[in-house]
């Protein structure tokens, strides 16, 4: 019998739902009431109600849930002696895009050895986020498969789109829906009306596809996101953080008649992929808002417990602990002192 369908599929694995996830990994009241407080600050931030600069720091991506405990917990230390100018908010990534092929993140094969244990990467990566949350450290996630945010996102404060997904139409869709900020990043090629039209978009109410929380197919509907907001990653060609890239921004948020608040990442297209630049891009953002720029609420950086990154080698006991196998990310050390210094100028703003 000539078959017409699933010619290029070679198994389809049903998995646990979430609401079966969830009780696993239950989020307490408290926990809850933490995470709902923070998506409320980062609010107020990005409505420039709240005068402090949002920082989204941490991982590219996470690989071992060790290494990032060891990190929140420094993070969660750093945060107390720079909370009256800065909401550090953790970035616990667990999906990436790839430009073509490469690793996709914790939860699509959390054993880096292609065997896409996807339940079991849904299990650590609820986990840790748990264990993140408990410790009062605000967390923050690349929303890139649309299935996922129903087995996490109840712990999650921020949320990115990213440069890969901002024109998609489902991505779009999904942040439409989602309980938290969003941020829009620029396109790759430094593009930013489809951030634009991102962010128009998800602030309508959307019908779609999607799974409930026993896992079924569904039919989701929206009311519509109103706090998403751009990310400036700068482009393959020129990087958007000075001054009058900002002013760009502004004057295009305004004709598109969106609210002015901006978040940098200080990394990607905006450091050159050279990660040690994005001191120097932190450093001329703070000096921006130091003199007097208000749209800039947020910067990021991609930052873990040592320098550089790696390849993931063959024999993963063989990973150097505390470095990124994605893109290269600051060390702590830097990371201390670039926001420990960004936090004593933010002081002397009037
Ligand atoms: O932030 C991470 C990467 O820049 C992004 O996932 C693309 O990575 P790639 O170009 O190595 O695939
Ligand atoms: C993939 C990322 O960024 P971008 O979408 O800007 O490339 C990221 O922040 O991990």
């Amino acid at each position: 019998m000539i078959k017409t369908n699933n010619l290029n599929v070679s198994a389809i694995t049903p998995i646990i739902a979430p609401a079966e996830l969830r009780q696993v990994f239950p989020l307490s009241a408290k926990d809850r009431d933490f995470v709902s407080r923070s998506r409320g600050q980062i609010k107020d931030i990005l409505q420039r109600n709240d005068r402090r600069l949002m920082v989204v720091v941490g991982p590219c991506s996470i690989h071992d849930t060790e290494a990032a405990k060891e990190y929140a917990r420094r993070l969660a230390d750093l945060s107390r002696r720079v909370s009256d100018q800065l909401l550090l908010v953790m970035r616990v990534y667990f999906e990436k895009p790839r430009t073509t092929i490469g690793w996709k993140g914790l939860i699509n094969d959390p054993d880096m050895n292609h065997t896409h244990l996807i339940s079991k990467g849904l299990g650590i990566a609820r986990g840790l986020l748990g264990w993140i949350t408990a410790l009062e450290v605000p967390v923050a996630n690349e929303m890139l498969d649309p299935i996922t945010p129903e087995y996490v996102a109840d712990m999650i404060s921020w949320g990115a789109i990213g440069a890969r997904t901002t024109e998609s139409q489902t991505h779009r869709e999904m942040a439409s829906g989602l309980s938290f900020p969003v941020g829009f990043k620029n396109g790759t090629d430094g593009n930013l009306q489809i951030a634009m039209d991102a962010m128009k978009a998800a602030q309508h109410p959307h019908s779609f596809l999607g799974i409930n929380r026993e896992g079924r197919t569904s039919i989701i509907q929206t009311t519509g996101n109103p706090d998403v907001h751009i990310v400036l990653r700068g482009g393959s060609r020129k990087s958007n953080y000075h001054a009058e890239d900002i002013r760009l921004v502004e004057e295009c948020l305004e004709k598109n008649q969106l609210f002015p608040t901006i978040m940098v990442d200080c990394s990607h297209g905006n450091s050159n992929k050279d990660y040690q630049r994005q001191a120097l891009v932190l450093d001329d953002i703070v000096q921006q808002v130091v003199d007097g720029n208000n749209s800039i609420s947020g910067v990021m950086l991609e930052s873990f417990l040592s320098a550089g990154n790696q390849k993931i080698p063959t024999d993963t006991s063989q990973l150097k602990y505390g470095v990124s196998i994605t893109d290269a990310c600051i060390d702590w050390e830097t990371t201390e002192r670039i926001l420990l210094d960004a936090h004593a100028k933010l002081k002397e703003r009037r």
